[in-house]
């Protein structure tokens, strides 16, 4: 994209680059780099609102910055100067960001996808076999200075021959069955789009209806991204359809489930155990899941390695390039792919 009258382009940091410092430095040699005062919504308008960010063409935000600027809705958009062209996102779900008031601006939006999948899907591997073996239970009884516990946790459950439920079969979902293949587990998944029947094979999954995955798995593993059409896709309508004493796993976003209704499922034993890295009101976590030994809960840590965090800054600081140079997005999220 050439910049008006040959001016250096302006790109507005919201959030801090922890880890990318050179790919970073390489956007600082083609843009001027704007960085907001403020630390919360309210200033964050006001210093919008006086002309602070004017001329700026994309926006580079991460996870964090929600809590300077909340969210990146209608509100937010028309306080931004009319120049911004781009959103890029570090993060593979972009929740925060309203992509349908961005389209109606003709504001591109980016994420990062991939580069998150491996360490979602560790992580989710982590909390699955957690969950399965009552480790929660062992862990707090250790560190209360009880051993095992008065009562010992109950004899956990071997994965091997168990069925894993995947609902949301993307980089991640994908990686998860491969990674629960080797742990001997039969893989059912269910998806909007069913994939392709070589990809099936190749993966060795089975597609089945959101019905028969809630009734048939051992395991029940969400990796969807949350819209209006996933929040609370796991209610207690679902949970009451589930084979009575399933293990629930959560990397993707807390609202997908009604952690209420979890709390529920889990007080009647429908549900035996669950790990957790997502939560609704994040940071906040239902009291319900904190006082219960049988849930494993990590405090949104999928992604949190050095590699990974790294990968994922760099993916979004290349969108940035990209729009800049080319007027491209490396990564456009999918309801814009039209755009
Ligand atoms: O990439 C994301 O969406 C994350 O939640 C990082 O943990």
């Amino acid at each position: 994209m050439t910049p008006v009258h040959g001016a250096r382009p302006k790109v507005l940091l919201l959030g801090v680059i922890e880890h990318a410092h050179t790919a970073w430095a390489s956007v600082a040699e083609i843009a001027d780099i704007i960085r907001p005062a403020s630390t919360d919504r309210t200033s964050f308008l006001e210093e919008a609102a006086a002309g602070t960010f004017e001329g700026s063409i994309a926006a580079y935000r991460t996870f964090d910055s929600f809590d300077a600027t909340g969210k990146v809705d209608a509100e937010l958009l028309d306080a931004l100067p009319r120049s911004i062209r781009f959103i890029c996102h570090n993060g593979a779900g972009y929740d925060q960001v309203d992509v349908q008031a961005c389209t109606a601006r003709c504001i591109r939006v980016s994420n990062t996808p991939t580069a998150v999948d491996d360490a979602t899907a560790d992580i989710a591997i982590f909390l699955m076999l957690g969950a399965m073996r009552n480790l929660g239970v062992g862990m707090a009884a250790l560190r209360a200075g009880e051993w095992r516990g008065v009562n010992a946790p109950a004899l956990g459950h071997d994965p091997q021959g168990k069925v894993l439920g995947i609902l949301g079969m993307g980089g991640i979902g994908r990686n998860m069955a491969k990674k629960a293949l080797a742990f001997g587990m039969k893989i059912r998944y269910h998806n909007r789009t069913r994939l392709d029947a070589g990809v099936e094979d190749e993966l060795g999954v089975k597609y089945v209806a959101f019905d028969e995955l809630l009734a048939g798995s051992d395991v029940l593993s969400v990796n969807l991204p949350l819209n209006k059409n996933t929040r609370h896709i796991i209610s207690e309508r679902e949970f009451a359809k589930m084979k009575k004493g399933i293990v629930m796993v959560n990397t993707a976003r807390g609202a997908v489930i009604d952690e209420a209704a979890l709390v529920e499922a889990l007080a009647s034993g429908q549900v035996s155990s669950a790990g957790l890295d997502v939560y609704e009101q994040e940071p906040s976590v239902h009291p319900g899941l904190l006082s219960n030994p049988r849930v494993i809960l990590v405090p949104h840590m999928g992604t949190w390695t050095v590699e990974t965090e790294t990968k994922m800054e760099e993916w979004a600081i290349s969108n940035i390039r990209l729009a800049i140079e080319t007027g491209k997005l490396r990564s456009i999220v999918p309801e814009q792919r039209d755009m």
